[in-house]
This record gives C-alpha cells, sequence and structure tokens, in this order.
C-alpha cells in the first residue's frame, strides 16, 4: 500500500525476524562482499538508485500520465529534503554508487541543486544523473553541473512543435531543444535523447531522428512504449525493437551494435562517421531483467523493487518513526529479498495494478467500486467518507461538472452502500445537485446525532433497555489514532520455502496476503458487528520471513484522525492477511498455525497508550 501508519519498532521479546541470507556471486579474493540487503534471491546487486523528487510535472505526456490527472499525495507525507540525503546516505553507505533524479518532472523541485549539491558529498558516489522533459533544463544546467551533476537524460518523442504539443499536452518544444544543446555545449556526453515510440504518433520520426545524431553527440534512446495505469496501453500501439531496427537498417545497412553496457537498460548502435548513438531500450519484447541493479524510491517514500512490481515498503514511515539504520536496512534487505527474477511478461503487466508512470517514480487505485461504473469514472473517483461526511476530489467535480458522469452522486452512493444516510450525502451536494467540494481540512460537520456520552460504569454496546448498541462516540474529540498488530503464520519448511522462492503455484503469495490485509482493514466495520466505520487514513501490512521458525511474521498498522480507536482494523487486517496466507498454502501443507494474533500498540486514545512489552 503507498500509505502506511507509522511503524512500530519490534517488540522486545518479540522473536527476531532475521533477513534471509541469500546466495552471493564469487568476488574473488580481495572484493568487498556487496552488502547483503542490496542483493536479491537471484544474486542480482541494486547500486543504481532512482528517486522520484517530486510528483508533479509540467507537462501531461500521454503515455505517461492519465488525461484526468494523477491525484497528489499531501505535501506533509512526501519525502523532506533531509529524508531523501538520509536515504541516500544510507544506500551509498551499502554500497549504490549511481544515483538518478527522477520523477514526475525534477527539475520543477526548488531545491534541486541542492539535492544534487549534498548527494554529491557521498563518498562512494560514482555518479548523479537527472532524467528531465528537459524544459527548465537550459536555465538550471549550468548551476546543477557545478554542484555536481553528472548525467543526463532528456525526453523527446517528436521533431514537429505541434506534434509536441500533442503528445505532452502542453506547449514547450524549443525550451526542450535549447536544454538538449545547452547540454551538449556543457560537455556531457553523450547526451541521451529518450523518446517513447508510439505507433501512429511518432513511429515516422525514428530517421529523423537517428539522423540527429550525425552531428551531433547525442545518445537517441528509442524507448518501447510501456503500460501503466491510465496510459491506454494497447498492444498494437507498441512499436517493437526489431521493427524499429528492421527500418533503421533499411536506411542505415551498415548499422553496428557497440558491446552491452553491463546492467543497462539499452541495447546500443551506432552508424559509422556518425558523432552520436542510437539505441532501444526493450522493456517489453526483451527485457533486461536478468542484470538488474536498480531500485526506486517514490516521492512519497517508498521502495519500490521493480518497476513493474506493485509491491512497495514505506521507508519514510521507518524514518518517521525514528527506525534506526539497522532497522531500515532490515526493512530493505526483505523487499530486495523478495524481488521477482522478472517481470511478468508484457500482457500480464499491462493487466496489473500498478502506478502511473508519473507516480512511479503508490497510488493503489480503489479496487472496490463497483464493477457497473465506467472505468474512467472508476479510475477517478475518490470519494472520502469523514465520518457523517462525504467529500469528494476536486477532480471528481471537474469530472462531473464536465457532465461527464451525471449519475456520479447516485453511483457514489450506491458504492458507499446504506452505511451513509441521504441526509448526509445531499447536504454536500449544491442547488444543482453538483458535489461541494469540501477539502479534508475542512471543519466537520456536526455529528447527525450525539446523545449522551456512555457513563463508565454503563455497558458500552447495550442501551438502556438492554438491547445491543453501539457506542455513541459522536461527542468524543478527535484525535490521531495509531494501532499496530500482528500475525505469526507458522508455515512449516515446505510452505515456507516456497514462499522465499515465490514458487508457489497460486502466485505471490505474500503480495496476495498484503493486500488481503489492507482491504480487511477496510471492511472492519462490516465484518465486527458493533465496530464504528473509521475513515482510515493510513493502512500497511508487512510480511517478514522468520527463517528460525518457518514462519511469516505480519504487521498491520492503521491510522485515522477520529473519535474512536483502529485497534480492531489492525488486528483484523493482520489477522485476515494470516488467513490469506494460509488460503495460498493450503495445496502444499495444511499443517500451518496461524498464531500469535495480538494487539502491538496504540496509541491516541482518551484511556492513554499502549505498549507491548
Ligand atoms: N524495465 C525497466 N525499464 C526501465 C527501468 N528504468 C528505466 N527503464 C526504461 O528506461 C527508460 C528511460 O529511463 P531513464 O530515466 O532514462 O533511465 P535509464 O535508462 O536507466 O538511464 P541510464 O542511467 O542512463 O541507463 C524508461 O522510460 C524505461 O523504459 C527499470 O528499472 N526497468
Ligand atoms: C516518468 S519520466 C520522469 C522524468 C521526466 N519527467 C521525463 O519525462 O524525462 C521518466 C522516463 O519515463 C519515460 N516514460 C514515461 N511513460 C512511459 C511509458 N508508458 N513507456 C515508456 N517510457 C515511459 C519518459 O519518457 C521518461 O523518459
Ligand atoms: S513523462 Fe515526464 S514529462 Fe511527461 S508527464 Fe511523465 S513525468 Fe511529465
Ligand atoms: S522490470 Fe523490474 S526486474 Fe526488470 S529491469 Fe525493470 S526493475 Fe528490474
Amino acid at each position: 500500500c503507498s500509505s502506511g501508519a507509522p511503524v512500530t519498532q519490534p517488540c522486545p521479546g518479540e522473536p527476531v525476524v532475521e533477513v534471509l541470507s541469500r546466495p552471493r556471486p564469487f568476488l574473488g579474493e580481495h572484493a568487498a562482499p556487496f552488502s547483503a540487503f542490496l542483493t536479491d534471491s537471484f544474486g542480482r546487486h541494486h547500486s543504481y538508485l532512482r528517486i522520484s523528487l517530486t510528483e508533479r510535472c509540467n507537462l501531461r505526456c500521454q503515455y505517461c500520465m492519465p488525461e484526468e490527472g494523477v491525484p497528489l499525495t499531501p505535501k506533509a507525507d512526501l519525502l523532506t529534503t533531509e529524508e531523501i540525503l538520509t536515504l541516500a546516505r544510507l544506500f551509498v553507505k551499502e554500497g549504490v554508487d549511481k544515483i538518478r533524479l527522477t520523477g514526475g518532472e525534477p527539475l520543477i523541485r526548488p531545491d534541486v541543486v541542492d539535492i544534487v549539491a549534498q548527494l554529491r558529498q557521498l563518498e562512494g558516489l560514482r555518479t548523479i544523473g537527472i532524467t528531465t522533459n528537459g524544459i527548465n533544463l537550459a536555465r538550471l544546467l549550468p548551476q546543477l553541473q557545478k554542484a555536481g551533476l553528472s548525467a543526463i537524460n532528456i525526453s523527446l518523442d517528436t521533431l514537429v512543435p505541434a506534434k509536441f504539443e500533442f503528445i505532452v499536452r502542453r506547449k514547450g518544444f524549443h525550451k526542450v531543444m535549447e536544454g538538449i544543446h545547452k547540454a551538449i555545449e556543457l560537455g556531457y556526453s553523450p547526451v541521451k535523447v529518450n523518446c517513447v515510440v508510439m505507433r501512429g504518433l511518432n513511429e515516422d520520426e525514428l530517421l529523423d531522428f537517428v539522423a540527429l545524431t550525425e552531428g551531433l553527440p547525442l545518445d537517441v534512446r528509442f524507448i518501447e512504449y510501456m503500460p501503466f495505469d491510465g496510459n491506454k496501453w494497447n498492444f498494437k500501439k507498441m512499436v517493437s525493437y526489431k521493427e524499429m531496427l528492421d527500418t533503421l537498417r533499411q536506411q542505415w545497412p551498415e548499422l553496428e551494435k557497440l558491446p552491452e553496457e553491463e546492467s543497462s537498460t539499452a541495447k546500443a548502435f551506432k552508424i559509422p562517421g556518425f558523432r552520436g548513438q542510437v539505441s532501444f531500450i526493450t522493456s517489453m519484447s526483451e527485457h533486461f531483467c536478468g542484470t538488474c541493479n536498480r531500485l526506486r524510491i517514490t516521492a512519497d517514500g517508498n521502495l519500490k523493487v521493480c518497476l513493474f512490481g506493485n509491491s512497495e515498503v514505506s521507508l519514510r514511515d521507518h524514518l518517521r518513526a525514528g527506525a534506526s539504520e539497522e532497522e531500515l536496512l532490515r526493512v530493505i534487505g526483505a523487499a530486495v529479498g523478495r524481488k521477482k527474477r522478472q517481470h511478468a511478461g508484457m500482457f500480464n503487466i499491462s493487466q496489473m495494478k500498478n502506478r502511473p508512470m508519473i507516480l512511479i517514480e503508490l497510488f493503489l487505485m480503489r479496487q472496490d467500486s463497483p464493477p457497473a461504473l465506467p472505468s474512467t469514472f472508476r479510475n477517478s473517483l475518490r470519494v472520502q467518507v469523514l465520518r457523517h461526511r462525504v467529500s469528494f476530489s476536486s477532480q471528481m467535480v471537474t469530472l462531473w461538472k464536465g457532465g461527464g458522469v451525471p449519475q456520479a452522486p447516485l453511483v457514489a452512493q450506491r458504492w458507499l452502500g446504506s452505511s451513509l444516510p441521504q441526509r448526509h450525502f445531499s447536504s454536500h451536494l449544491d442547488s444543482d445537485a453538483n458535489p461541494k467540494c469540501l477539502s479534508p481540512t475542512e471543519p466537520q460537520a456536526p455529528a447527525a446525532s450525539s446523545g449522551p456520552l456512555p457513563d463508565s460504569d454503563q455497558l458500552t454496546h447495550v442501551d438502556t433497555e438492554g438491547r445491543m448498541a453501539m457506542v455513541d462516540v459522536g461527542r468524543k474529540p478527535d484525535t490521531e489514532r495509531v494501532a499496530v498488530a500482528s500475525a505469526v503464520v507458522l508455515l512449516g519448511p515446505v510452505a515456507f520455502k516456497l514462499i522465499q522462492e515465490n514458487q508457489l503455484k497460486k502466485g505471490d503469495a505474500l503480495a496476495v496476503a498484503q493486500l488481503a490485509g489492507i482491504q480487511a482493514a477496510k471492511l472492519t466495520s462490516q465484518l465486527i458487528p458493533l465496530c464504528h466505520h473509521v475513515a482510515l487514513s493510513h493502512v500497511q501490512v508487512q510480511l517478514e520471513l522468520d527463517r528460525t521458525r518457518h514462519a511469516a511474521v505480519i504487521q498491520a498498522s492503521c491510522r485515522a484522525r477520529g473519535p474512536t480507536g483502529v485497534e480492531m482494523e489492525a488486528l483484523t487486517s493482520a489477522a485476515v492477511a494470516a488467513l490469506a496466507l494460509y488460503d495460498m498454502c493450503k495445496a502444499v501443507s495444511r499443517d500451518i498455525v496461524l498464531a500469535e494474533i495480538k494487539l502491538v500498540s496504540k496509541t491516541g486514545g482518551q484511556r492513554g497508550d499502549f505498549h507491548r512489552t
């Protein structure tokens, strides 16, 4: 999940979950072993870290960003500069020697020059690169170069200004060209130009792009169009590497293949006598996962071990919870250890959920919206039920006002089900039956019914006539509530090994259990009869393998601001994640024990904090 409440430390007395030792390639007598934390179970060393500096962008490229835009993470949830540098320092200490700053558009982050300058101080970091759309490049490059920027990749998908505006939905062609020339002038070599090739859009410009390399020291890189949420990827729109190569060879039969660079995304070629070169990034038709050395940190602080994997872990939450370096490394090591051998294949990844590209570098789409909704609506629908009130994202309002989905209020109400009385809903519609957009920071509407608070010596779940009743929490003050619960699944050696190697026939058990836990937290009020519906602001479920016990240790953490706590959400989440793990493994063993479901900590309630000792 993208979100995640501050993660608590393992409790004293809890079993220590060790990082699994992974096979390491032979390194020679004198070479220092590469960090085990950054080595995955296939022996790949992750020495290249991509950090997204922002989710924002001054362009709107069709292949990267859904037309209706992307919901942005609140600023407070994005990594601060200090957090970025702390993480970078840690990764570099462990052996990362190349960092690429990306985004969104990294050059719209106001302190980008300062970030480069501070990264430059990190001993062991050999390359600091940026991937940019080039709009602000000419202006910033001199300062960036002085600060220590060593490599530049610039995106440009067409050499026709009018087409540029169509593809990126903004103006700016000439600024990008100016940026490219500035990079050449300042001595960057080669200047890499990234061109995403889409059939019917720009595949007719391949030769024009190659022609640029005759006189300029460019590496023009043709990129196969990749599928991400909301980018309308379609196999027919993708132009494969082989097809592009054929087109080039017809014009330049002498095209020469250059030696492969280790762990590079690109296959490079050169036309003899040309100053520059041409490359192909073949993520779709010929993946290069075997030599993958990349990790990513998203702008909201999640570690994403694979571009096409949707498993993420929040380093931000661990940092903010005061995790020590060792604890952070343990979390990083566990995530790297779970990295898959390769991506799931072109067609599978086009079916799976992943962030839109602009946010990769979690936005977990609501997956529980009713299937009857038109997909554009489903993807952009963001409705929050904040105890007795409903708020809609501005994006949603635009859609509505644009007449896209006139039945939206009804549909949303159906989605929310009967849990929300009509009056609460309609009070947020204006006289034209359009929703009023309330931001989550606006004062909350008073609770609809707020009877007396229960007496402390009264049974809280029984009314004065002895019937079952929910506690009325309407008058309790809203406070920030966090609860963490855990569960242990004793898998036995057979299921443990299969999970560890991700070899279960049913698929990635840890990922399924994690999602089940997140879903369960959201559904708690529907499962536990007298439990209130709580508008959760974060749910995080983490699973780690404990080799000593052949167990999976689950930790679920829930956060909400409100008058009632979230321990039931955290407990339900951990319990259901454990059940889901059982379900994934029952075909290989029934000797699986679900154990130790317990509350680890709870903060923010009137009765004081609880920490299990
Ligand atoms: N499959 C896969 N493709 C990637 C990954 N990182 C980048 N790419 C592809 O490479 C393209 C260009 O990305 P860049 O930001 O220029 O990064 P790069 O290719 O790693 O750049 P260099 O560091 O110069 O090698 C992207 O559009 C992707 O198609 C990755 O981790 N996995
Ligand atoms: C997400 S952008 C971020 C950096 C910067 N804003 C830029 O455009 O260069 C990083 C790279 O991903 C590429 N990209 C984005 N969406 C893609 C897609 N669907 N398929 C292939 N490459 C994509 C972009 O062209 C760009 O080169
Ligand atoms: S590819 Fe880069 S420039 Fe284009 S929308 Fe995505 S982040 Fe912005
Ligand atoms: S798809 Fe995943 S494993 Fe493959 S190269 Fe990209 S990040 Fe690495």
